[in-house]
């Protein structure tokens, strides 16, 4: 199963720029994980194009208003995903500084928060990609994750 990561705009700021690569990097040893940059806009603009870009993928938008899970609950959401085999690809949807429009949440399978507080996007970004390394690294025995 593929991981697809779509943002809006190349990250800019330098601690997500330099953070994204650190995360992007230490993923590359686990393959299957990959990130792609669509042109930022207005909210409807970027909403169609996170749409258009995930057809086919079991998409999970990044929300302020969704669901909270832990590490490990994730990390369970996504074997599960893993074992249905209908699941080739799953995309994790950012959006820009306007944030999703209703139609994209509507449309997607999942609605995934990182904290109740509302994340700069780069941020946001940042958080995930360190989640999904947690991840990955919990599925492959390392010792980066305890609890
Ligand atoms: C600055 S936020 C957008 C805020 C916008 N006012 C809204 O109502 O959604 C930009 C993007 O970062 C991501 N993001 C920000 N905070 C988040 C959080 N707590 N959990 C998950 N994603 C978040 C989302 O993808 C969001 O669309």
């Amino acid at each position: 199963m593929q991981i697809r990561l779509i943002v809006a705009g190349k990250p800019a700021l330098a601690y997500a720029k330099t953070g994204v690569e650190e995360y992007l990097k230490r993923l590359s040893r686990f393959g299957g994980h990959e990130m792609q940059v669509i042109k930022a806009g207005d909210r409807d603009d970027v909403s169609n194009r996170l749409l258009e870009r995930s057809q086919g993928c079991f998409r999970i938008a990044l929300d302020e208003r969704g669901e909270c899970l832990t590490t490990r609950r994730f990390a369970e959401k996504l074997e599960s995903l893993e074992m249905r085999g209908d699941v080739k690809t799953v995309a994790f949807l950012i959006g820009a500084a306007d944030g999703h429009n209703e139609e994209l949440r509507k449309k997607c399978d999942l609605v995934l928060t990182l904290s109740p507080f509302t994340l700069q996007h780069e941020l946001a970004l940042l958080v995930l990609l360190e989640q999904l390394y947690r991840v990955a690294s919990l599925k492959s025995g390392s010792p980066y994750h305890r609890d």
